[in-house]
């Protein structure tokens, strides 16, 4: 699927750019294109894309400090700015649109959904989002910036895939030491979906293409993506059981939302060399994922690969409905009620009887 990539916030220009140079380094050709949008001069500078500051006159290039509000504004009386750059960058070959942030910030929260609805106004291909959640144990001003700009943005891009930090975490490692590695880990998976859509070699009916990513995402709201792999035999017969596993691992337990099964719909890309490929491995995965998903809409196709390993990707379409995603948006409203309860109002404190006058 050839896409253009906007990173908005730190973690959207480090990931666009991990997206964009995991795609070139594998020769696939499915970015085409990539922007970084900040409000912090810093964060763009050692970034090897094309950039656009965002808010100068506001903020002047230090950053919206977590506001995300003030992150949607700045974004906001920019757009034109922003949308300017992008001219000539999204061509008539351009199959989708991703705008990808971390939800936790400010300019990346805030950003989003208002450039989300600004390209919707002007394109006619998918705008979808590439959001990252905060983890567990990030503070309550990130959960409640996340909660916020995850339900503004699902409601204005075609879909938001979702990737939490908490899942692509090593144990015993910290949230900032984690970052490149989760960084790859998305880029990887997320590039290989990409490229899935364009494969070449081998065309013939199983070869997945990108209107199956288009329509599998075509429900809307919320979608997360699922990946394992595993060691092949040269022969398809004897790689039926090795798909059914890698499959069964790739949602189980490889998501970017854990625990993320129930869906509207899905896809089932299987990679690797096209002769090691078996239909009736692939055929039984598909029928596994329908009964997993509770869907009836279980895409698949193949995605012809030079490799010793055979890989499952399985990209879920409305997943609203997870434990997971549930389990978030509870962690946001609490954190936000906190906030409010958290904010006395100063001047009861200098009548209240909370600390005892000396007269
Ligand atoms: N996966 C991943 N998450 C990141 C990375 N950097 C930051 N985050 C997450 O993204 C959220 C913070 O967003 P940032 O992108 O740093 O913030 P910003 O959008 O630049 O906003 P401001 O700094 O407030 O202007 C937090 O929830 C972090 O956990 C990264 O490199 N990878």
């Amino acid at each position: 699927m050839k896409t253009v990539l906007i990173g908005v916030g730190q973690a959207g220009g480090k990931l666009a750019t991990a997206l964009a140079e995991f795609d070139s380094r594998m020769g696939f050709g499915a970015v085409r294109g990539a922007l970084a949008v900040n409000s912090a001069k810093a964060d763009l500078q050692p970034l090897p894309l094309d950039t656009v500051l965002v808010g100068q006159d506001k903020v002047n290039g230090h950053g919206v400090g977590g506001d995300n509000e003030l992150g949607a504004e700045v974004m906001q009386s920019d757009a034109r700015e922003v949308m300017g750059e992008l001219d000539g960058r999204i061509t008539a070959e351009a199959e989708a649109i991703f705008v990808v942030a971390g939800l936790g910030g400010g300019t990346g929260s805030g950003g989003m959904p208002v450039l989300v609805k600004e390209l919707k106004r002007v394109y006619d291909v998918p705008v979808y989002g590439l959001a990252v959640l905060p983890g567990r144990d990030e503070g309550s001003m990130y959960q409640v910036n996340a909660g916020r700009s995850l339900k503004t943005v699902a409601r204005e891009a075609d879909s938001v895939l979702l990737v939490d930090n908490d899942a692509w975490r090593s144990s015993g490692e910290s949230m900032e030491e984690g970052f490149d590695a989760i960084n790859q880990a998305i880029a990887q998976r997320v590039g290989l979906l990409l490229a899935s859509g364009e494969a070449t070699e081998g065309v013939g009916e199983s070869v997945v293409d990108s209107s199956e990513i288009i329509n599998t995402l075509r429900s809307g709201g919320v979608a997360a993506l699922g990946y394992a792999s595993s060691e092949a035999s040269a022969d398809a017969e004897d790689n039926i059981n090795t798909i059914m596993s890698t499959v069964r691992r790739s949602l189980l337990t490889g998501t970017s939302l854990p625990e993320a099964t129930e869906a509207d719909s899905a896809l089932v890309v299987v990679a690797g060399e096209a002769q090691t490929i078996s239909r009736k491995g692939v055929e039984r995965a598909r029928k596994w994922v329908e009964e997993e998903t509770g869907s009836l809409q279980v895409r698949g196709g193949d995605f012809p690969l030079e490799s010793g390993r055979l890989a499952a990707l399985i990209l879920l379409g409305g997943v609203e409905r997870s434990d997971r995603l549930q389990q978030f948006m509870e962690r946001a409203k609490q954190a936000q009620k906190e906030s409010e309860e958290e904010k006395p109002d100063p001047v009861d404190m200098w009548s209240n009887d909370e600390i005892d006058s000396l007269l």
